[in-house]
This record gives structure tokens, C-alpha cells and sequence, in this order.
């Protein structure tokens, strides 16, 4: 457990669905309020999601933020609403293991719904109405790894998460890893947890990461995330 008192996070990273909103995707309207306070004393929020690169700029638009984005779980990522988009992985592949998901499924009767896959550059997103160690016995062997938002079931290319996509956007940043705290509340942001200086879950996600984290809020989801941001920066509030 981090001692709070000897780390000054200079930047901060968050998941969205589940950290910064409640356990229904409803967004928490504290969480948006020390946000813009870190904004507005000069501290970047970069917002880090398995959701699309267009849903989370426009998040990041009413939010307040300059536009700095992980999307698709580490598949996207941009320096502010200008920058170059990055693609990472191989999308083709991911493609490669829905059909053969969707083939498995369909002999059980059941269908899997894509999300907005018109949206995605890089993962393959759908309802979480199977079970992801299932999905993840069917795609056993290929270069692609099974990730549980616990909102969606996404295929993401081996080697890419949250975590390795933020170390080289913090390079692009210019700033350490080491650096910022980074917040969310599924096993989706494990790597993320794990890569920033202090990593911090909150309270009523999956337990994977929490045991990943320096510190466990005692609030849930996004009232978790702003007692948290309280905690790590007490003297902007
Ligand atoms: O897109 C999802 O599955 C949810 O995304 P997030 O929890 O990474 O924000
Ligand atoms: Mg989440």
C-alpha cells in the first residue's frame, strides 16, 4: 500500500467505464468536477478506455480535458485532439478470431453482438453475454488476448493493453511513467494499474485489479476515483 503522502503524481490517467462513472455507466458528476479541477491547475488527465477513439473524444471535449486518449483498450492512442492517431496491433487478426468465435456460438444458438465496430481501428468489441474464459478457450493459439471490461468482451492483439500503450504515450508526452497515477476498476486495466508510479483500483470492480493496485479506494467506482484524486493531490482541494 502507498504511503499517499510521498507521491506527487504530476499527470493522471483513468479508465472511464466503471472509474469514472458508476457500475451502469452513468457518469459521476464528482468525478467530472476533480477532473476539472486537476485541468484547470495545469495536472494532464489522459482518459484510457476499451471504448472507441470518437466516443472518448467526445467524453474528453465535454469533460474538459486537451484531448489525450488510450481507446480500444491500448489499440488507439493520440497526444490532445490534434495529434497523430496510433494504431497498434493487428486488426485483421483480431477479425480472424470473432469469425471464429462467432461460427463456435452460433452452433450454440447464440449471437454475438458486435460494438460499433465501425468505430474500431484496432479491436474486435462485443456483449458480454458469454463467458470470457469460454471465448478465451476458443481463440486458444492465436496471437490474440481476451480482455473483460466487465461492460464488453473485447479481442485485442497479443501484447497490447492499456499499460504498454501508455508507456509510449507517455514517452510522446514527455513524461516518466513513473510520474502518474493511474486509476481503474477491471482486469482490462491491470497493465495500466501496474505501469504508472502509483496505480489505484477502485472499490466494486473485479477483484484482479484491486490485487494489481497500490491502493484500493473505499468508495465505489466513480465516487472511489474522486476520494482517491482528493487523497493523491491534497493541495488542490
Ligand atoms: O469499452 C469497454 O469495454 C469499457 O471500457 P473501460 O472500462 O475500459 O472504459
Ligand atoms: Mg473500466
Amino acid at each position: 500500500m502507498t504511503n499517499t503522502s510521498n507521491f506527487f503524481p504530476k499527470a493522471l490517467i483513468c479508465d472511464i467505464d466503471g472509474t469514472i462513472t458508476d457500475k451502469r455507466r452513468r457518469i459521476n458528476l464528482d468525478a467530472i468536477s476533480v477532473i476539472r479541477t486537476l485541468v484547470d491547475s495545469g495536472i494532464p488527465v489522459v482518459l484510457a478506455s476499451g471504448n472507441t477513439v470518437c466516443s472518448i473524444t467526445m467524453l474528453s471535449k465535454m469533460i474538459g480535458t486537451d484531448g489525450t486518449i488510450i481507446a480500444e483498450n491500448g489499440g488507439v492512442y493520440r497526444v490532445g485532439f490534434t495529434g497523430e492517431q496510433k494504431v497498434c496491433g493487428d486488426h485483421a487478426m483480431c477479425w480472424k478470431a470473432f469469425e471464429l468465435l462467432e461460427d463456435y456460438y452460433c452452433d450454440k444458438g447464440i449471437e454475438l453482438e458486435l460494438y460499433s465496430p465501425e468505430y474500431r481501428f484496432a479491436d474486435v468489441a462485443f456483449a458480454r453475454n458469454v463467458e470470457p474464459d469460454e471465448v478465451r478457450d476458443v481463440v486458444k493459439g492465436m496471437p490474440v488476448k481476451i480482455l473483460d471490461s466487465g461492460f464488453a468482451v473485447h479481442i485485442q492483439s497479443e501484447g497490447v493493453t492499456k499499460g504498454s500503450t501508455f508507456l509510449n504515450l507517455s514517452k510522446d508526452m514527455g513524461i516518466k511513467a513513473e510520474e502518474f497515477i493511474s486509476f481503474g476498476d477491471s482486469s482490462n486495466d491491470i497493465e495500466l494499474i501496474k505501469a504508472a508510479g502509483t496505480g489505484v483500483a477502485v472499490m466494486g470492480g473485479q477483484k484482479e485489479a484491486q490485487d494489481a493496485a497500490d491502493y484500493v479506494s473505499t468508495k465505489k467506482y466513480g465516487d472511489g476515483f474522486a476520494e482517491c484524486v482528493r487523497k493523491f493531490f491534497p493541495s488542490l482541494f
